[in-house]
């Protein structure tokens, strides 16, 4: 497994300088809320500087009202607390309000783009990264990138006013006891550039492995019944607690860096108090300061080490965003190969009423070769059967043809156009496919039907739910063909689920038919009506169908026989059973 996610790194892991990737975010997706971001500005002003007006108003508190016992000063020192309790209240709900609405947008923003993008990449590139892996790049990394865009920038924001002020509030009550207090500071360069290196590998790895710990789950949960017959239960927990003991050690290791940084400040402070209070105590003995001025200093100095404290943790927050944003961004690097050319052809209607050709094509996963020149012709408007071994290349063909996959070498034709010359969705609309993969989806089975062509009418729904026999067991539901078809169709039997893609197939009444194994899940009296719709609606179609039972083959037009990638037979049903060659094997075994 872990094989699997680290081919994955690749594809998808660029490590970039913070500042570039800070500033594309900010170009991308920040930028356009410039105007409620500097509200946000304005307001963290009023509620940073609220604490330095509170240690400000501790010096006359003290001075005039405990000391000198001035009555007038104890209401002007009281209203003035509330006031500045009530600025830093509403500077802080509305600078708080902005900047996570506008920390959610970022985020769904960013969420929107990356799906967007990551549907356009090739199919090669989800063969090679899990949906699980993929799910938490956009969720969880994603999510991270909140934190960063809402409590960075309401720490960095308010708590760079909060200590402004609170040390302008100290320098105005003393200079030397503020240098005093602040001497250990410089010493903490070191080891906060160690910890922020520190917090952004160990998040780096915690990610990696939540995405390893979400492709677990998704693999439990679809296979929960291979799991339970083949008695897996053991070993799949222990699979999935070793995932999630690495994560446990990497985000452990990620939070004692980020809990490092107030420790050191916390420490440093210690020190500055220490000294303040043994230089400070021996002045105010001595009559050369006022308790006032002292208490005002010490408030400021109390007050200004949680802002500090906070800011110190913004470079750890940041970097962990840091780890989450490189990850995003990688994948947006990955670009589809799988594109279209910069001149296309306009001729598609027409083509794709053509020959279906393929000549001497390459194909190969990896080092895997699957298709060794292989070249046929599938004639306009008739049947073409592919047969052949297990793994001989079949459903590559079909791949092929609505270029999912791109061959290495060779020619693939619509008539006389290749079809890398077609708009890739104008290609693709011309083929109506039939595959093994369960394609439904978590909707009505009138919405799973209405996907083969999105501007098709109910009526037009309806009657492709009747040829494809699905009214026939909607029909006995009080829902009909509004029952929700569970995901990936889970809620309907395997015959009931191809039943409703060739529905869809039906719908979509495109000029190519893709069949393959289109009626392996169905009984025998069904396959034969099945069939015998699919036979009437081919009649003015190209039509490619891939089967193992040849009883679903023997119409066919032409038969291709496939061995490792190559056309070895070519012919109808009767010539290639009196050839007594590889089709006449294969007619042997399989009907038997
Ligand atoms: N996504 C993939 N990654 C790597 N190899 C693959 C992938 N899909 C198919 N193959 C390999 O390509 C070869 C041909 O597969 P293909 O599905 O075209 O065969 P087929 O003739 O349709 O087989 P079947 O009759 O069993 O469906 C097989 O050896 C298979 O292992």
């Amino acid at each position: 497994m872990s094989k699997t996610l680290e081919r994955t790194q690749p594809d998808s892991l660029s490590q970039r300088g913070t500042r570039s990737l800070l500033t594309q975010i900010w170009r991308d997706y920040v930028a356009q809320h410039t105007g409620l971001l500097l509200i946000a500005l304005v307001l963290m002003i009023i509620e940073g500087s609220a604490l330095g007006a509170v240690s400000y108003l501790v010096r006359p508190l003290f001075d005039q009202v405990m000391v000198a016992g001035n009555q007038d000063m104890i209401g002007l020192v009281a209203i003035g607390l509330f006031v500045t309790f009530l600025a830093r209240a509403l500077g802080g709900f509305g600078q708080r309000v902005i900047t996570v609405s506008v920390g959610l947008r970022v985020v769904t923003g960013l969420q929107k783009d990356l799906l967007a993008h990551l549907i356009k990449l090739d199919t090669g590139f989800f063969f090679r990264n899990s949906p699980g892996a993929l799910i938490e790049r956009v969720r969880g990394d994603a999510q991270t990138l909140q934190g960063l865009a809402s409590n960075a920038l309401m720490t960095l924001g308010r708590d760079t006013f909060s200590l402004i002020a609170l040390l302008g509030v100290a320098i105005y009550n003393d200079w030397l006891w503020t240098l005093i207090a602040f001497v250990g500071i410089p010493s903490l360069v070191l080891p906060v550039i160690y910890l922020q290196k520190r917090i952004r590998n160990t998040t780096r790895r915690a990610r990696m492995t939540s995405a390893n710990i979400s492709t677990r789950l998704d693999e439990i949960f679809h296979g929960i019944n291979a799991i339970k017959l083949n008695n897996l239960d053991m070993h799949e927990k222990h699979r999935f607690t070793k995932e999630v003991d690495r994560f446990l050690h990497a985000q452990t290791h990620s939070e004692m860096g980020k809990a490092g940084m107030p420790a050191m400040i916390d420490i440093i402070a210690g020190l500055g108090f220490m000294a303040v209070v043994y230089f400070g105590g021996q002045q105010i003995i001595a009559g050369e300061k006022s308790l006032g001025e002292f208490m005002s200093f010490f408030v400021a100095m109390g007050l200004i080490f949680d802002p500090l404290r906070r800011l110190s943790n913004v470079g750890g927050v940041i970097q962990a965003a840091m780890a989450s944003i490189e990850r995003l961004y990688g994948l947006f690097e990955v670009q589809p190969t799988i594109v279209n050319q910069p001149r296309l052809a306009d001729n598609i209607e027409a083509a794709a009423r053509q020959d279906v050709v393929l000549d001497n094509v390459h194909f190969a996963y990896g080092d895997n070769p699957v298709l060794n020149g292989l070249t046929f012709t599938a004639p306009a408007r008739k049947i073409t059967a592919l047969v052949g071994p297990s793994g001989a290349g079949k459903t590559t063909v079909f791949n092929l043809l609505t270029r999912l996959i791109e061959p290495q070498s060779g020619r693939i034709l619509l008539g006389d156009t290749p079809i890398d010359a077609f708009d890739l969705r104008d290609l693709r609309h011309q083929f109506a496919v039939v595959s093994q993969e369960s394609a439904l989806f978590d909707e009505s089975i009138r919405q799973n039907i209405a996907l083969g062509e999105l501007s098709a009418d109910e009526s037009a729904v309806e009657a492709a739910a009747d040829q494809a026999l699905v009214t026939r067991f909607t029909d006995a539901t009080a829902e009909g063909l509004d029952a929700l078809a569970g995901p990936r169709g889970t809620n309907l039997s395997g015959g009931q689920r191809q039943r409703v893609v060739i529905a869809r197939a039906i719908l979509r009444d495109a000029p190519v038919l893709l069949l393959d194994e289109a009626t392996s899940a169905l009984d025998t009296r069904t396959e034969q009506e099945i069939q015998a719709t699919l036979d009437r609606i081919s009649r003015d179609k190209t039509t490619l169908v891939i089967a193992h039972r040849l009883s679903t083959v023997m119409n066919a037009d032409v038969i291709h026989v496939l061995d490792k990638g190559k056309v070895v037979e070519s012919g109808t049903h009767e010539e290639l059973l009196a050839k007594k060659g590889a089709y006449f094997g294969l007619y042997q075994t399989l009907e038997q």
